[in-house]
């Protein structure tokens, strides 16, 4: 089989859709020119199950909406004490109790551990089944330190630091993050596909 035959021709560059605009900063700065996309700024709904089958349904919703090839991406907080909860409803336990209430959350249990999950989904279109890579990353819920840039940052503590993500040089964070750890597979995963873009549109 030649080269040629194995790459898989996609109408245009990738779009990673996503209402968030710190996760498109972070994404940008970590894949740098290593995969060409472009961005869409489109609220998804916010589903309902395991981590993986969300971001996957996120996925096809978006390659519908799009009619292209589409990145998407969720992230779970998950608490061990609390069996992975908040996992994929962090956003909202965020919204309406902030940092102190999710502190607040483990205030019945000695266990503070914590793991940051991020699920990308890759659909090369509106009919093709998207995959998913998952990075993760361990640490433990703290009372906020550092800047409120970005989500949780400040409340999670990385296992091996003594720093939360938010107290963190952006360049420390990368090196370890859930986000960081899931776009490697993402970048591995284009450098196995040979995809070929059509950027002339
Ligand atoms: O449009 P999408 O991509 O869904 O963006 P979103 O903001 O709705 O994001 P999620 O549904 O994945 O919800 C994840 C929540 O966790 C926050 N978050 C995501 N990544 C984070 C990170 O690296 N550090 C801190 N908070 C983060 C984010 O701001 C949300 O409140
Ligand atoms: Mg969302």
């Amino acid at each position: 089989m030649s080269s040629s035959s194995r790459m898989v021709r996609l109408p245009r560059p990738v779009t990673f859709v996503t209402g968030n605009a710190k996760k498109l900063e972070e994404t940008r700065a970590i894949l740098g020119p290593s995969i060409p996309f472009q961005s869409l700024k489109l609220d998804l709904p916010e589903l309902q199950g395991e981590p993986e089958e969300i971001s996957k349904e996120k996925a096809r919703l978006a390659a519908a909406e799009v009619n292209g090839p589409v990145l998407v991406e969720d992230t779970c907080l998950c608490f061990n004490a609390l069996n992975g909860l908040p996992g994929p409803y962090i956003k909202w336990f965020l919204q309406k109790t902030g940092h102190e209430g999710l502190n607040n959350l483990l205030k019945a249990y000695d266990d503070k551990s914590a793991y940051a999950l991020c699920v990308f989904s890759l659909a090369l279109g509106p009919h093709v089944e998207p995959v998913t890579f998952v990075g993760k990353t361990e640490g433990k819920i703290v009372p906020a330190r550092g800047p409120a840039n970005f989500g949780w940052d400040p409340i999670f503590q990385p296992d091996g630091y003594e720093l939360t993500y938010a107290e963190m040089p952006i360049e420390e964070k990368h090196k370890i993050s859930h986000r960081s750890r899931a776009l490697a597979l993402v970048k591995a995963h284009f450098a196995a596909a040979n995809y070929a873009f059509q950027t002339n549109d």
